[in-house]
């Protein structure tokens, strides 16, 4: 039986497809992986061995470790990066980190209470976090996340990150430039994916901009005026449970939400770099798209030293040559 039902989903008013689910051994599995596309997978053990991993074993173990905690006012936390802020800039996060020990988060979380600020601890597993935790670590299923690596001729692990969420709490719309082997430990998280082909559909901010690589669209509230296209956007929908890993392929647009009224939710992901590409073949992929509009864009404002230029240069370019009125 299912350990969650349709009333702890948010609601939204996206078209959904689900998301195959195979099982770690069957044959299909490596020809997703291979192909950039998303499945759910099942038995891999990847986890298996932490599934300890809550509240109370974290606190005894990382009692004191300092730890990158994000603090919203309300369920959204939307990621931005802080070297991308600029001086003329009038930019308000809603959610910003708040780093602080273990047991402090470990505190606020159980002690929670409407109206408080929500809080989301996102932290690299890296050598700070205690040795016991680091031992664990170990334990994971290397063996079949490493063959996987090797066979989809992924490049290195770049890091990973362990997420404990609070019920209800929204990771909006956004791509990573990464491949992604993401881990349910407790909990169950609802991921919403769009393939790299709806990119015009979901409107992600400008490269320079802090929240570079996340959707402008409000799934709570969509704007149609400023983003018409949204309404055509098509997503693909999973539940991801305790032992569970999704594959996240790179450039996939992603929503997570931890469901609402099932407790925290621990889990963790392994990024790894893109391959290399061996022959660029044609026609593009999509993915391939994306990348040369980052780089087109970066390049323009690098050129002109200022990235608020790049748009009215891209009109300049585009409007009455390219757009639709010119034969
Ligand atoms: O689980 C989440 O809230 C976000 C995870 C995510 O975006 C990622 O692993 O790339
Ligand atoms: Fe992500």
């Amino acid at each position: 039986m299912a350990g969650w039902n349709e009333n702890q989903l948010r609601k939204y008013n996206i078209k959904l497809e689900k998301i195959p689910t195979l099982q770690y051994d069957d044959p299909k599995l490596d020809s997703h992986l291979t192909n950039n596309y998303p499945v759910l997978i099942k038995g891999s053990k990847l986890v298996s061995r932490v599934l300890k991993w809550d509240l109370d074993y974290l606190k005894q173990h990382m009692s004191s470790v300092c730890c990158n905690v994000i603090v919203s006012k309300n369920h959204k936390f939307k990621y931005y990066d802080p070297k991308k802020i600029t001086p003329n800039m009038t930019f308000k996060p809603i959610s910003r980190p708040s780093p602080m020990i273990f047991s402090e988060f470990a505190d606020k979380i159980t002690n929670w209470k409407k109206g408080d600020s929500r809080l989301y601890l996102q932290q690299v597993l890296n050598n700070t976090i205690g040795q016991h935790v680091v031992r664990d670590f170990v334990m994971f299923n290397w063996d079949w996340i490493m063959s996987k690596q090797k066979i989809c001729k992924w490049g290195p692990l770049s890091s990973n990150l362990i997420l404990i969420a609070q019920e209800g709490n929204v990771t909006p719309c956004h791509y990573d430039e990464q491949q992604n082997m993401f881990a349910s430990i407790r909990g169950y998280k609802r991921f919403i994916l769009f393939p790299p082909s709806q990119f015009e559909c979901l409107y992600p901010h400008p490269v320079h901009h802090p929240y570079d690589r996340q959707s402008q669209v409000d799934f709570d509230n969509p704007d149609f005026t400023k983003f018409p296209k949204f309404k055509e956007a098509c997503g693909y929908e999973v539940i991801v449970g305790p032992e569970d890993v999704l594959y996240i392929p790179m450039y996939w647009f992603h929503h997570v939400e931890s469901l609402k009224h099932g407790g925290y939710t621990v889990s963790i992901n392994f990024w790894f770099k893109a391959g290399s590409v061996e022959k660029i073949e044609y026609p593009l992929l999509d993915y391939q798209r994306m990348v040369i509009m980052r780089n087109v864009e970066k390049m323009l404002a690098e050129a002109l030293h200022d990235p608020s230029e790049v748009g009215n240069m891209l009109k300049t370019i585009f409007l009455g040559r390219y757009s639709s009125d010119v034969d």
